[in-house]
């Protein structure tokens, strides 16, 4: 579902360029979840934002359920965005005039495809079913999160990539959440990349893998 091979990326600085991603390799199969961790700066939001196809590698290929991105025009890659790849954040991003249900269903809306079996099974599972009437502020934050997970699955993308999504929460509910995340995005079929920094969140995915000097190495393999 996500294929990097030779992924290098390199920013202008004032002291000059710098080589951020340095030759990346990562293979992710539909339904697998992998954690990227790294020290700050290390390049694991830029990583994401190249999956994303929110920016552009200088060299190496990404492939996106089987799209290749490199060459893609930008409605092409809005496309994408819209029909493969989900985003799940710390802050959670919920349209606040918008119900639980109905922010649910607006990203599967977007991408057209709709799953209503799926939708609600998602929504038996994370714990939504009394809650699909209420409005974002009428919630807790392990709440939200809860509902951006069911936003990001509901059309079930093949490339799911999240940003430290439960740094607003608790640790008994992040767990908690994790453990549901990892769960329904293998349910799902969809591939999950998420940077975190912490290696307890790390530990719910499948894969850990270790962002250092552009390069990426199996988390067990690095002294902690
Ligand atoms: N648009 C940009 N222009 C120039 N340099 C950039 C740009 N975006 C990121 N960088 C640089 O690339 C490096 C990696 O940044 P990135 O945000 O990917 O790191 P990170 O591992 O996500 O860090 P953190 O854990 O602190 O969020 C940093 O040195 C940063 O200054």
């Amino acid at each position: 579902m996500l294929e990097l091979a030779g992924v290098v990326k390199r920013y202008a600085q004032p002291e000059g360029v710098v080589t951020v991603l340095d030759g990346v390799d990562l293979a992710l199969a539909a339904g697998r979840s992998a954690a990227l961790l790294g020290e700050s700066g290390s390049g694991k939001s830029t990583l994401l934002h190249l999956a994303a196809g929110l920016d552009v590698a200088d060299a190496g290929r990404i492939r996106v359920a089987g799209t290749e991105l490199d060459g893609l025009a930008e409605g092409a890659l809005a496309a994408l965005r819209r029909h493969t790849v989900s985003l799940v954040f710390q802050q959670f991003h919920l349209v606040g005039t918008l119900d639980v249900a109905d922010n649910i269903r607006f990203q599967a809306a977007l991408s057209g495809r709709v799953d209503a079996a799926f939708e609600r099974h998602l929504i038996e599972r994370l714990g939504l079913a009394t809650q699909l009437r209420k409005y974002p502020h009428q919630l807790s934050g392990g709440q939200q999160q809860r509902v951006a997970i069911a936003r990001a699955l509901a059309h079930r993308p093949p490339l799911v990539l999240a940003d430290e999504p439960t740094g607003n929460l608790d640790e008994h509910s992040s767990g908690e959440v994790m453990a549901l995340f990892r769960e329904l995005v293998h349910e799902a079929g969809s591939a999950l990349l998420m940077v975190t920094h912490s290696r307890a969140m790390a530990a719910y995915l499948d894969e850990q893998w270790w962002l250092h000097e552009g390069r990426l190495a199996p988390l067990a393999a690095v002294t902690p």
